[in-house]
């Protein structure tokens, strides 16, 4: 058995690695830490886990997960996983990082969209860690940098008309929704119930720091730089992110044509589904699996394609696809742990 630590685990990505590997058949969870329940037993943070997992919160110091495990989940905030993960790459750990510190390859960028890189002779060396994308370079990396849940949503849904030429990259437009657990566990006045839920709003218009994020793997796609328009929304549900992607078609196609492309390039994903003609994603249909559904329609009309795509913003979104990026690090089964069906109601 492998031991593995989750740094962070009082948070929501955390919990969701801890249901996640609880079942994994080849890890044993064997560190868990959070600076403000040190001491306490994680089923005491988190009621869901009584009974199931009996370990205490180990407190923040990187020593004692290094003596404990050989793979380390980093579910941090960004600027705080940076100050950790070259310490455990230093120790000869292999990392996957939930935040969006190692995601951009271009320090200038990062620092444009986040702050100053305190590690960014590290950038040029981590795997950004969309498997349907960059599985080889996953399963060698010693340093995988988990993507965004809206990255994720994005990417999966363009990849197949980008890498095709069938659609004019200078044209994309990509409106995602978000359930509430997107914003973490932390208190904070724009999560409150009251403020969440009977609304929806749009935020980060035109500034989103995942804007690079995207920007990054669709010009990877194209083959030369892209820009989008890129606007989240927060939706009052706990989980779930729908993504409604539009770009304009190269040469008219039909939505079977289109269906086609998206069929061939998924074929072999195990997390990729793709709706038949007339069916389309939706958040629910999703719920605790590392799904990513796709639907596709050609609009004639406008001579534009629309892609939907869902996906559990905690599962495929965050720890799902931590825990396929370590299956593929260490030469698992890559969907060992993972094949729970989603929940539904
Ligand atoms: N929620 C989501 O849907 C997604 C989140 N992510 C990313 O994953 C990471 C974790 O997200 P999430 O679980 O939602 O966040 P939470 O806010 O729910 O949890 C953060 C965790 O980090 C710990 N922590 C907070 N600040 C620090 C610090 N300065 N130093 C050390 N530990 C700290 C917290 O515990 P304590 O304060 O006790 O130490 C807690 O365990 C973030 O980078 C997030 O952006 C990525 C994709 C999706
Ligand atoms: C609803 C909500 O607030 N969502 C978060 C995105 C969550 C995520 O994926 O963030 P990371 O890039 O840090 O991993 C946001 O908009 O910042």
């Amino acid at each position: 058995m492998i031991k593995v630590a989750i740094v962070g685990a009082s948070g929501y990505t955390g919990v969701e690695l801890i249901r996640l590997l609880a079942n994994h058949p080849q890890v044993e969870i064997a560190c868990l830490t959070s600076r403000q329940n040190a001491g306490e037993q994680i089923a005491a943070v988190f009621p869901s886990l009584l009974e199931r997992i009996t370990l205490a919160c180990d407190g923040s110091e990187t020593g004692v997960v290094i003596e404990k495990a050989d793979v380390v989940f980093t579910a941090l905030p960004h600027q705080a996983a940076m100050a950790v993960v070259p310490d455990l790459l230093a120790a000869g750990k292999k990392v996957i990082d939930l935040s969006a510190d190692y995601r951009l390859r271009d320090a200038a960028v990062y620092e444009a969209w986040y702050q100053k890189h305190s590690s960014p002779e590290l950038l040029k060396e981590a795997v950004y860690g969309l498997p349907e994308i960059y599985r080889e370079q996953v399963r060698c990396a010693r340093l995988v940098a988990n993507p965004g849940c809206y990255p994720t949503s994005v990417a999966l849904a363009l990849a197949p008309l980008l890498k095709r030429g069938l659609i004019d990259p200078a044209s994309l437009i990509v409106d995602s929704k978000s359930g509430t657990s997107g914003a973490g566990r932390s208190a904070k006045v724009g999560s409150l119930f009251c403020e969440v839920n009977e609304g929806f709003q749009a935020y980060g218009v035109a500034k989103h720091r995942h804007t690079p994020e995207i920007e990054q793997t669709l010009g990877d796609l194209a083959g030369k730089p892209v820009m989008i328009n890129f606007t989240p929304h927060l939706l009052p549900v706990n989980r779930g992110i729908l993504s409604t992607c539009y770009a304009s078609l190269q040469e008219s196609r039909t939505t079977a044509e289109l269906l086609a492309a998206f069929r061939e390039e998924y074929a072999d994903e195990p997390f990729v589904r793709v709706h038949p003609a007339g069916s389309l994603p939706n958040v629910a249909y999703v719920r605790a699996s590392n799904y990513c559904d796709l639907g596709v329609v050609s609009d004639s009309r406008t001579g534009r394609v629309i892609v939907v795509s869902a996906i559990d913003n905690l599962v495929k979104g965050a720890a799902g696809q931590a825990v396929q990026n370590m299956n593929l690090m260490l030469g698992f089964e890559e969907s060992a742990g993972l094949t729970g069906l989603p929940v539904f109601p």
